[in-house]
Parts: C-alpha cells; structure tokens; sequence
C-alpha cells in the first residue's frame, strides 16, 4: 500500500513532538534513569492517595500509593503500554488479522488507544481527507461522523443501506463513474475513504452479511480505497460466532478499525481504540500529540486492571452478557412494534446493537411529527433525516434506541406512536 497517497497536506505536516517522545523514552527507561527533562508535574502533590472500585462480584480493582500517582500522571500518546498490549493481543485473538504479517511500512497492524472511538473516527477523517474529496459512506449514518467530517469541505457520496448493510451493487454504480486506473492518476477525484458501520448499524441496526463485506473488500481492492470500518457495537452481535470482521480479511493493510467500549464497559469513561496500518496509526498517535495528548491515564488503568482480571475469555464472557441483555430487548421492541406498528410502518429486526429503524407509513418526512407532535404524546424518537448524509434530505423513518427504556416503556412509547400515526392519517 502507498500510505502517502492517502494522507492530506496536514497530516503529511505532523511530526513527532520532541516533548512527547521524551515522555515515551523515560517510561520505558530504568529506574535508575535520572530525568530533568520532562515538565511533568510532582505527584506528591496530588490530593488522592488510593482509589478502588467494586465490581458486581464484590471484588475490588484497587490502585495503591504507588499505582495512584502512575495513574495521575502524564502516559504515553499510543496508551498505557500494558492496555495496548493487551489490546493488541485480543485483536490477534479474535480477529487473526493478515496485516500482522506485514513489516512495519507496509502496513503492519499497530494500534492507539484514543478518547472513545468518536476521538479516533475525527482525527482519521482529519488525516485521510482535504476539501473536494469525494468520501464514500453507508446512507444513513451515524451523526457523529457526520458532524466529524461535512466541516471538512469534501464531498460525501451516500451508498445505500438495507438490513444487510452497504449495498455493494450501489457501491459499484457509484464508482462506476470512474475507473480502478484512476486510483493511479494523483490528478483524479477518485474516491479514497469508505466508511462503514458494519455491526448493528447507527440508524438501522444492519448487520453486513459476510458475502457483502467480502465484496465490498474486493471493490475496496480493485479501487484501492481505505476501509474506515466503525465497530462499536462488535461485540453486540446476537448471534455467535460473531461476523468475520474486515481487519480479519485485511491482506492489503487498506482498514482502520474502531473499537470502543463505550457500549459493553461504559460510556462515560470514554476509551476506544483504533487498529490499523502502522504509518496510518502513527500519524493518528501525531495528532493526539498536537492535541488531547492522551486519554486518561487513570481511566487507561482502571480499565487494565480490569481486562488483567478478567483475561480475555473473562471479558468475552462479559461482553456475551451484554450482547444477550440487549438481545431481550430487542425482543422487547420487536414484539410491541408487532403490537401497535403493524399496517402502520415497517422494519426490519436488527441482528445486533441497540436500534430499531423504523419506515413510517405514509408519512413524507418524519422530522415535524417527531419534533413537534410526539413531543405532545410525550413520546421521543430520533427523526430519520438526523442520519441522512444528504444534509436537509427528507426521511420516512425514525431511530428508536431499545437501550435504556424497560420494556413497558418501549411498548407505551409505540403505543403513543401508533396514535399518532393514526390521528395523522385521520387528518390527511
Ligand atoms: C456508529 C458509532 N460510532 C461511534 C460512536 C461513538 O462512540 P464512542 O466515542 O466510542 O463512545 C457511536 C456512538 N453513538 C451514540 C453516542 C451517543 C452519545 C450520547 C447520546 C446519544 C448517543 N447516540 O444516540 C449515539 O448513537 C456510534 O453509534
């Protein structure tokens, strides 16, 4: 792979913070090292001595004197080294990625831990596109990509989705204004990125079939694209073993995968991590430098011990709990959409994550109805054009989350909707 072709002028401009690296360098240095070097501030004064956290067996995580103030303290960019180390290991565990097999400039796999998977999907797209770009993406999406990359000045091409995920046939007529030759014209606008929510997709709770992916890598290939494959809901698959995923077939070192575990740990304290080639991943690591420098130390060690206590097969386990949590309420939803929905809109119901999309019957843009008369049957949804990739593009549909509401209220929440879409249809 011919990484420069992909970065922009920006990212071409980053290099190594001298300050950062020095940071790196006396963390891995001998206790014997003395260091003047670095401005890092005198943990003793800090106002925290110990830190612990119970976990639902009753067992503690618990940060000692001595692990504290590591934990206060600045870390390297890339993540804690035994976070990402660990992380490295359960990529190969699950995922056995060819790239691992690639030397360092051609794409071997690297990793970087980052401030939830959003802070890893900004700066990628921050690195990989310069205004006029034409970026390829599932139609609909998730917003926060969105708000990520339209600020850029490219140009977002929509591929459409159904409950399979991106639909290659799309994906090959859009390209079809080009051709794979044009990949080599420095000159051309050819596509170079493709984004996609491959598991329990942000609106639509899509799952990509694994013929799709496939395909979809192939046309990748043959277009020499850079998949940007968005996981957080991997590990929400319902049904196991879970789909292969792109890192997994990834012989060209052409992915970036985002990982997170905002849905199976916790949300709020914000760590995800990005897999991918080494010169892509290094220059993400740049950018951290230039800016959040890393994410949380304390988190980073919170979450480690927890992962070195659980070992992977504890951690698997755990995350098939949650999958099964959301896998009932899915049912949950399905089952009151069935209830109240029938003849008045359609779905599909997902194989994973924690979305339901719903196709309003006879209704030309759900925005208003959402926003305004839900509101007064006290009943929320997210409007479907919140996801659309066209800005202002009307939608029939509605996201609604089987996350957080108990089962009653999902069936009450459809209840509502039910009649409204009824007083609706008795007015037009
Ligand atoms: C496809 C896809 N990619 C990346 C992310 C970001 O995950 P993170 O940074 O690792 O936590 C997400 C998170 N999606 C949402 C977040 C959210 C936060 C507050 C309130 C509402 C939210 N709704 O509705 C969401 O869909 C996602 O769905």
């Amino acid at each position: 792979m011919n990484y420069a072709r992909f970065l922009n002028a920006v990212s071409k401009a980053r290099v190594a913070s001298p300050i950062r690296e020095l940071t790196a360098i006396q963390q891995r240095g001998p206790p014997t090292l003395i260091s003047l070097a670095s401005g890092m501030p005198n943990t003793d004064m800090f106002p925290f001595i110990q830190a612990s956290v119970t976990l639902p067996d009753d067992s503690q995580l618990h940060l000692d004197q001595k692990l504290i103030k590591r934990a206060l303290q600045y870390s390297p960019t890339p993540g804690i080294p035994e976070l990402v180390q660990w992380l490295k290991q359960l990529q190969v565990q699950l995922h056995s990625p060819p790239t691992c097999s690639l030397g360092p400039d051609q794409g071997q796999m690297d990793l970087c831990v980052t401030t939830g998977s959003q802070e890893a999907l900004s700066k990628t797209f921050e690195m990989l596109v310069t205004p006029g770009d034409n970026v390829l993406m599932d139609q609909p999406t998730y917003p926060g990509t969105l708000a990520a990359v339209r600020p850029l000045g490219c140009n977002l091409i929509p591929v459409e989705t159904d409950q399979l995920g991106m639909r290659p046939d799309v994906l090959r007529d859009v390209l079809s204004r080009w051709t794979p030759q044009d990949c080599k014209n420095p000159q051309s606008d050819v596509p170079k990125v493709l984004y996609t929510i491959p598991n329990g997709g942000n609106p639509t709770g899509a799952t990509m079939s694994l013929d799709r992916r496939q395909e979809i890598y192939e046309i990748a290939r043959n277009y020499d694209l850079m998949i940007l494959e968005d996981d957080p809901y991997y590990f929400l698959q319902f049904e196991r073993p879970r789909l292969p995923s792109f890192l997994s077939m990834d012989v060209d070192g052409r992915g970036l995968k985002f990982d997170s575990f905002s849905k199976i740990l916790s949300s709020g304290m914000r760590v995800g991590y990005v897999t991918g080639p080494k010169p892509l991943v290094s220059k993400i690591v740049l950018h951290l430098q230039a800016s959040t420098l890393h994410t949380s130390t304390l988190t980073q060690m919170i979450l480690f011990l927890l992962l070195e206590k659980w070992g992977v097969d504890g951690f698997l386990q755990h995350c098939d709990r949650v999958s099964d949590f959301y896998k009932e309420r899915r049912d949950h939803m399905i089952k009151s959409a069935d209830k109240w929905l029938t003849g008045l809109a359609e779905w599909h119901s997902p194989s994973a994550g924690m979305f339901l999309w719903l196709n309003l019957q006879g209704v030309q843009d759900t925005h208003k109805l959402i926003m305004e008369k839900a509101m007064e049957k006290e009943v929320l949804f997210v409007p479907g054009n919140a996801f659309s990739v066209v800005p202002g593009e009307p939608s029939p549909h509605v996201r609604a989350a089987f996350s957080q509401a108990t089962p009653e209220q999902m069936d009450k929440g459809l209840e509502r909707l039910a009649r409204l879409l009824k007083e609706e249809s008795q007015l037009s």
